[in-house]
């Protein structure tokens, strides 16, 4: 072989950084068992920008916190979950072990950065006690590096910003500060859970932008969660489309807008403002996203869909190769095109059964 790989090529061979099989995170409440996050899978490669996009309520926070470790009583991560990272198998370390891959593995970015900061510490001390923690930096060492990342997040003027405490800053140099403290722990991935959503859209283009750079730099990989399906298609190479706890589309960014499959991606790339409302107002979903309480055994979508049939409510949708090239699956019992219901039915019952199943089907 070659020894001029492609970057598709690459990363066939390579390992995932991240590895995420099986994650059903559930919160007991009184009433109910809520399946918050309901058999989640997907990969993050070293150096690329995986998206997570669905409807408020779809579960994407929940993922994120499951993947940090963060997920508090009455929350549970079922014990079949797997979160791989780097190799090592996150879901049973102890609290510890737990924190040493928050402080130098995985950094986290939230939608508002008053989370992470505190308001009575200056900027500077925040960054310097990072870098002490994580990498053991300390005094005139600490103060230049924290300059240097403050410089590296553009902030202006850091040397003396430095001295500033997170209420002397604006929302949008809040998040780069919150950024560069998160740049201290030299993280492999950053999982950015709707970093962008408080800003306004020029400071949200630049965020964007920036992380965008520090990927580059840094060969920095990123689980990126939103929304917001215009800053999906700025930001991600890959998307996984959310719905009611579960993965319904996974596709390049590409295939995503180009060649949507599922009808919930599809009802979601209509509601972008200025796609098709010639800017008569938001083209919104009719209906909300259910709270899951019982293993899915029909399509949750389904209330809400234009193209539903009568199976929709009484079977689970399976994830069906519907791409040509690269990974695109959607799950949907509209899929595979050009079977027959029939034949398509008995795809799904098949591969819900564990049978290996010819996906590019065999009826053509
Ligand atoms: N601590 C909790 N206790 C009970 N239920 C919870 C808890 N945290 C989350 N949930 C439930 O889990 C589901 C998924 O929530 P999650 O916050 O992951 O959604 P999301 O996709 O991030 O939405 P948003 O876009 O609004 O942030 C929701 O039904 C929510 O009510
Ligand atoms: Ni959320």
């Amino acid at each position: 072989m070659s020894r001029e790989r492609t970057a598709e090529s690459v990363r066939d061979e390579g390992e995932p950084l991240l590895s995420v099989r099986n994650l059903q995170t559930v919160f007991h409440t009184d009433r109910e068992t809520i399946r918050a996050v309901d058999d989640v899978s997907f990969d993050v490669y070293p150096g690329e920008t995986v998206g997570i996009v669905g409807e408020s309520g779809s579960g994407k926070s929940v993922t994120a916190r499951s993947i940090m470790g963060l997920v508090d009583s009455p929350g549970e991560v079922l014990a079949e979950s797997s979160i791989r990272f780097n190799g090592e198998e996150l879901t049973s370390l102890s609290d510890a072990a737990y924190r040493d891959v928050r402080g130098s593995g995985i950094g986290m970015v939230f939608q508002d950065p008053q989370q992470s900061l505190n308001p009575v510490y200056t900027i500077g001390n925040q960054i310097r006690e990072a870098l002490e923690i994580n990498r053991g930096i300390t005094g005139a060492e600490a103060t230049a590096e924290a300059t240097d990342l403050l410089e590296s997040v553009g902030i202006p003027d850091a040397k003396r910003r430095l001295d500033e405490y997170p209420h002397e800053f604006s929302g949008g140099m809040r998040q780069r500060a919150v950024i560069a403290m998160m740049l201290a722990c030299e993280p492999d991935l950053l999982i950015a859970d709707e970093p962008t959503t408080a800003l306004d859209v020029t400071i949200q283009a630049q965020i964007l932008d920036l992380l965008k750079e520090l990927q580059k730099e840094r060969n920095l990989a990123i689980l990126f969660i939103t929304h917001d399906m215009g800053v999906i298609a700025d930001i991600s190479d890959r998307v996984n489309v959310m719905y009611a706890g579960q993965i319904v589309e996974k596709a390049s960014v590409e295939n995503l807008f180009e060649r949507p499959k599922h009808p919930y991606t599809r009802a979601l790339i209509e509601s972008i403002p200025g796609e098709h409302s010639r800017g008569e107002g938001l083209n919104t979903i009719e209906g909300e996203v259910p709270t899951p309480n019982a293993p899915a055994d029909h399509c949750r979508f389904a209330p809400r869909c234009p193209q539903a049939f009568g199976a929709c409510d009484e079977m689970a949708p399976q994830h069906i190769d519907v791409g040509e090239t690269v990974e695109h699956t959607a799950a949907c019992l509209l899929y595979p095109e050009g079977e027959t219901e029939t034949e398509r039915l008995e795809h799904h019952r098949a591969l819900a059964s564990g049978e290996d199943v010819d996906t590019e089907g065999e009826h053509r």
